[in-house]
Parts: structure tokens; C-alpha cells; sequence
């Protein structure tokens, strides 16, 4: 365990989980994440755990689609396409992550450069608040009450997370997964960190660790889904725009 990783662990069973510790890790998140966390870092206050309980009972759950990929396969670029022609609302969890990180005072943001850098993927608790928190702002703020859940969830340890905390909350459409070579993921990645893109890990080391956690442990959650036929794979070589054609077919079935 990584010495962020250690601290963070320590700190929470200090102030919240001594009654958990020894417990099965699901209970371990449900009262992390609904009791503790959202309110040590939630900074929009409008945020209580059931709240899309009781949007349901005025209209609709939010629909959700999960955006997956290797590193530098393109979500980010796709899903700024699909905002524009089909009006989701994109919530990316490492842009989330790396806004948590920057926020003065934040007390995960050791925790969360040590896992972008590395690779690695930070613990559930952390970026489910941060997106529960982003669905409840923007649909306050705009009404849109449909996400590009860009990025996530990409470990088994995402996905019993959002299980528990998330899926009867909203309604999942479906999940587009781009496949894209290593090669030329890489080669994008390094182009845009080139560019300036100011990324800590957009370099040839932090790479090889995210593609190591792309084939170990986000590969599986793709494999869970597509067994339950929800995932959309779209072939992420090319040209943008070409890429986006293919988008647009997966989309033509939600309005079929
Ligand atoms: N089809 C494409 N052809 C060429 N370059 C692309 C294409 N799609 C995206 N890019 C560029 O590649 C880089 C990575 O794209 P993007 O950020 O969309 O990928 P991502 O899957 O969201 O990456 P990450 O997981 O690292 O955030 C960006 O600089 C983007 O402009
Ligand atoms: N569910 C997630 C998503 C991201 N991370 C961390 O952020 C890094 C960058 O993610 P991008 O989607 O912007 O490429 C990623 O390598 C992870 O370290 C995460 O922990 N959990």
C-alpha cells in the first residue's frame, strides 16, 4: 500500500470505520461514502445521498452512459462531440479527480496525484461522490439529466461502488467503449502532453502503468458489461470525424 494510500486508510478508520474494520468491504463503502465523505468533500452543499430518490418521484431517473477506453483513445474528444449534437451533459471522473486534487484544503489530493502518476485507480468512494455531486449540480443548475460518465467505472473496486451507491438511482442506457491500438493511444498522449497539455501523466513511464490497469483491471468491467449486451464498442483509429459517424450510429439507437 502506498504511503497516501496508508494515510488515507488510517485516517478514515480513525474517524469513521472503527465499527466497520475486519467488515465486508461493501459496508465498508455504503457508510464511507453516504455518512463521511460527501461531506468532507462535497463543496456544493445541495448534495444529499437520496437525492435523485426523490427526483424520481417528479420525473425521470438520470440516464447514464459509461464512455471506456484505453488511455488516449479518444472519449474526451467523442464525448464533447456527442454534448453538442445530442445535449448530455459530460462528466469526466479524472477531470473530476484532477479538479479534487487542485482544491485548496482537499484532503485527497496527495492520495489522488500519487494514483494518476502511477496509474493507478483511486478509491471508489472518492470519485463516485465527486460525480454523485456533479450529476446533482449540474441537473440544478441546468436541468440536463443526461451523463457521459467519461472514464469510469474502470475497476471492479468503481463498479461495487457505484453499485451501492449510484445504479437504482439512475438508468443506464448503455456503455460506449472506444478501441483503439496501444500504439496509437500512446502516440496521442504524448502528442497532447507535447502540446502543453500539462498532464502529470502523459509521459512514456505513467503510460505504460495506465496501460498496465487498462488490460488488468478495466478490461473485466468491459467484459461484465458486454455479457449484460450493453456495450457499444466503436472503433477509435482514424480520423475524429470518422470516429464520430460511428458514434452517431450507436446513438440513432436510443432515438429508434
Ligand atoms: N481520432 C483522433 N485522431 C487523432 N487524434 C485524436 C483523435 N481523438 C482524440 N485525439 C487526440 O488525442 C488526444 C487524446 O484524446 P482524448 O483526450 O479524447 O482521449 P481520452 O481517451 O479521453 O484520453 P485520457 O483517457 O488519457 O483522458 C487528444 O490530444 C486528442 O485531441
Ligand atoms: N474512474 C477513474 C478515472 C480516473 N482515475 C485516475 O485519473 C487518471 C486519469 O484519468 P483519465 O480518464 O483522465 O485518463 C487515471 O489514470 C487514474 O489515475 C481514477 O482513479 N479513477
Amino acid at each position: 500500500m502506498s504511503t497516501a494510500l496508508a494515510s488515507i486508510a488510517s485516517s478514515l478508520s480513525r474517524k469513521v470505520l472503527s465499527n466497520y474494520v475486519g467488515h465486508r468491504p461493501q459496508i465498508y463503502f455504503r457508510s464511507f461514502t453516504s455518512c463521511i465523505l460527501l461531506p468532507s468533500i462535497n463543496k456544493f452543499s445541495v448534495t444529499k445521498p437520496n437525492q435523485f430518490k426523490n427526483l424520481k418521484m417528479s420525473s425521470e431517473k438520470p440516464k447514464v452512459i459509461f464512455v471506456l477506453g484505453a488511455p488516449g483513445a479518444g472519449k474526451g474528444t467523442q464525448c464533447s462531440n456527442i454534448v453538442k449534437t445530442y445535449g448530455y451533459a459530460h462528466l469526466s471522473a479524472g477531470d473530476l479527480l484532477r479538479e479534487e486534487r487542485q482544491r485548496s484544503g482537499s484532503e485527497f489530493g496527495e492520495l489522488i496525484e500519487d494514483c494518476i502518476v502511477n496509474g493507478k485507480i483511486v478509491p471508489v468512494a472518492v470519485t463516485c461522490s465527486l460525480l454523485e455531486n456533479a450529476m446533482t449540480k449540474c441537473f440544478a443548475e441546468t436541468g440536463t439529466n443526461k451523463f457521459l460518465i467519461d472514464g469510469f467505472p474502470r475497476n471492479r473496486d468503481n463498479l461495487d461502488g457505484w453499485t451501492l451507491q449510484m445504479s437504482e438511482k439512475v438508468d443506464l442506457q448503455f456503455v460506449i467503449v472506444f478501441d483503439c491500438t496501444e500504439e496509437v493511444c500512446v502516440e496521442r498522449c504524448l502528442k497532447r502532453g507535447a502540446a502543453g497539455s500539462g498532464r502529470t501523466d502523459d509521459n512514456l513511464e505513467s503510460l505504460k502503468k495506465r496501460f498496465n490497469t487498462f488490460y488488468n483491471d478495466s478490461l473485466p468491467i468491459i467484459e461484465f458489461y458486454d455479457a449484460k449486451n450493453l456495450v457499444r464498442k466503436i472503433n477509435g483509429v482514424g480520423d475524429a470525424d470518422v470516429v464520430f459517424e460511428s458514434v452517431q450510429k450507436v446513438f440513432k439507437e436510443i432515438k429508434d
